[in-house]
């Protein structure tokens, strides 16, 4: 990582000394047992559910739940993630992702929690993962995906991170955001592959992001598109690609009933 510090690096930067305090709080060791004793409980498939509403001639939505973010600062306050959750479930959603890095995103592994309590669809943990301490975390906080963000990792640390995480029996979410990224992210054995329109280095958002390396992906690949998804023309233009399958954040968050607008939206 060198070069100017974008506001990943800083993240990862942070992410790397929050692992540190994770550790002195609770061992690698025992997260790892912790992890172990977890999975004796099965996940929700999470990829599953997403080539479930495909199937079914749907629209595949993982809906977020994210109080703030670092480039739109806060999104929703009042923020209450269980109701959010709910009512993402009483509208169609596929899937549910739960922000939890707390410093950027005001997430929380409480939210994460509360929502497994609350709903019964699949969730992944969103957040910047570059260490297998995250990885069990996410299994003991209930989590049944998780995201693995090219950008933020290597080749090697990307194959340590899935196979733990296929292991102890979640699925992965690999986002990509250029050509360079998706070559690698295509050598993993994974369904799905996700395509961020926002450069997590400039904030910028195209959609075009996501047209543009289509080519390049078998049809067995789940493509979800992923941000900068606000109205329903841009739903049009990415369904007009055969791009099914979306990851939707801020506009949700800004409505009054996320659950609502996911419904009008994807209608
Ligand atoms: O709020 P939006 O623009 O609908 O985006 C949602 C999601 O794609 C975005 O939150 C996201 C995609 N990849 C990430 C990686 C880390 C944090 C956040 C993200």
């Amino acid at each position: 990582m060198s070069g100017t510090p974008t506001i990943l690096k800083k993240i990862i930067f942070r992410k790397l000394e929050e692992i540190q305090e994770g550790c002195e709080r609770i061992p690698l060791r025992e997260m790892k047992q912790k992890a172990m004793m977890a999975s004796t409980t099965p996940t929700k498939g999470f990829a599953d559910a997403m080539q479930a509403k495909l199937d079914a001639g749907q629209s595949a939505v993982i809906a977020e739940i994210k109080k703030a973010s670092p480039s739109k600062g806060i999104l929703r306050d009042p923020f209450d993630p269980v109701e959010i959750a709910k009512s993402y479930e009483a509208n169609g959603a596929a899937c549910l992702s739960v922000l939890t890095d707390k410093d950027f995103f005001q997430g929380s592994n409480e939210y994460l929690m509360q929502v497994r309590e609350a709903v019964d669809l699949p969730i992944i943990r969103k957040d910047f993962i570059v260490d297998d301490y995250q990885v069990y975390e996410a299994r003991v906080i209930g989590a049944d995906c998780i995201l693995l963000i090219a950008a933020a990792i290597g080749d090697a640390q990307m194959y340590e991170l899935t196979e733990t995480a296929l292991t102890l029996g979640m699925d992965v979410l690999v986002e990509v955001h250029n050509v360079e990224e998706l070559e690698r992210a295509l050598r993993l054995p994974l369904p799905m592959i996700g395509i961020n329109n926002r450069d997590l280095h400039s904030f910028d958002v195209s959609l075009e992001t996501t047209i543009k390396m289509l080519d390049m992906i078998p049809d067995d690949r789940i493509v979800i598109t992923e941000s900068g998804i606000l109205s329903k023309e841009d739903v049009a233009k990415m369904r007009e690609h055969h791009v099914n399958s979306f990851l939707v954040g801020e506009a949700f968050m800004r409505a009054e009933n996320p659950g609502e607008k996911l419904a009008e939206l994807f209608a």
